[in-house]
């Protein structure tokens, strides 16, 4: 079966349409205010009423309160909720009970006890997505455009459905997804012209790519 693909960062209705067009499952929308992705949640309604239907909106958040979320999930209409900072797996958990969507939790991978990591989040979170980790003291703790040894991912023992994000590019994600058979794939900078600038010609390439 073909990966599914993730959008992120997308901030325009050209990314957004671009993403739909090329037949992307998802778009991420950025909540956390220091990415150049950042979306401010006065400006998601716009977005969102392009998205009803065509694509599932993914909000990306780092550590949010509760307040954010509710505000985000209302304005964006989004379908799932991703956990990009610290999150454990107790608050996972509460806020999947408590907004009723899907909750994406990220695990920042370096080494194989990061990979470990995901078994803790059975139960607690819907889907992991191994992504890259910062280097300390980073802004972001993602869209980096880093990756991480795909080849950790053997000892993934699969407890949760799964996906591969950091540094994936058109140019490596047919090579990744072999690699790794990584059932979704996500890129951010790898379909940018520069940080938080979406090219349109960029992810058109990286959708056809992830599907050959
Ligand atoms: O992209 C950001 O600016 C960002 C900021 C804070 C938390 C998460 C962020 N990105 C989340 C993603 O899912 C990215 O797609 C993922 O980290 C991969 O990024 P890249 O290596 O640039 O493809």
């Amino acid at each position: 079966m073909a990966a599914k693909v993730k959008i992120c960062g997308v901030t325009t209705p050209a990314a957004l349409d671009a993403a739909i067009t090329a037949r992307a499952e998802y778009v991420g929308l950025n909540f956390f205010p220091p990415s150049p992705r950042h979306l401010p949640v006065r400006d998601a309604g716009a977005l969102a009423a392009r998205t009803e239907g065509r694509i599932i909106s993914v909000g990306v958040f780092v550590d949010p309160d509760d307040s954010l979320l509710t505000q985000a999930v209302t304005a964006a209409r989004l379908g799932a909720i991703q956990l990009h900072g610290a999150e454990s797996p107790a608050r996972a958990a509460e806020v999947k009970a408590r907004f009723g969507m899907p909750v994406w939790k990220v695990l920042p991978v370096s080494s194989a006890s990061d990979i470990a990591r995901a078994e803790s989040y059975v139960g607690a979170a819907d889907f992991i997505l191994f992504d890259a980790k910062t280097p300390k003291g980073s802004a972001i703790p993602g869209g980096m455009g880093l990756r991480f040894d795909w080849q950790l991912l053997a000892a993934y023992h699969g407890g949760l459905p799964w996906g591969l994000a950091g540094g994936l590019t058109a140019s490596n994600v047919a090579e990744a997804i072999r690699a790794t058979g990584a059932p979704l794939v996500d890129t951010s900078s790898g379909v940018e012209s520069a940080p938080g600038v979406k090219d349109v010609d960029r992810i058109a390439a990286f959708c056809k790519a992830a599907r050959l």
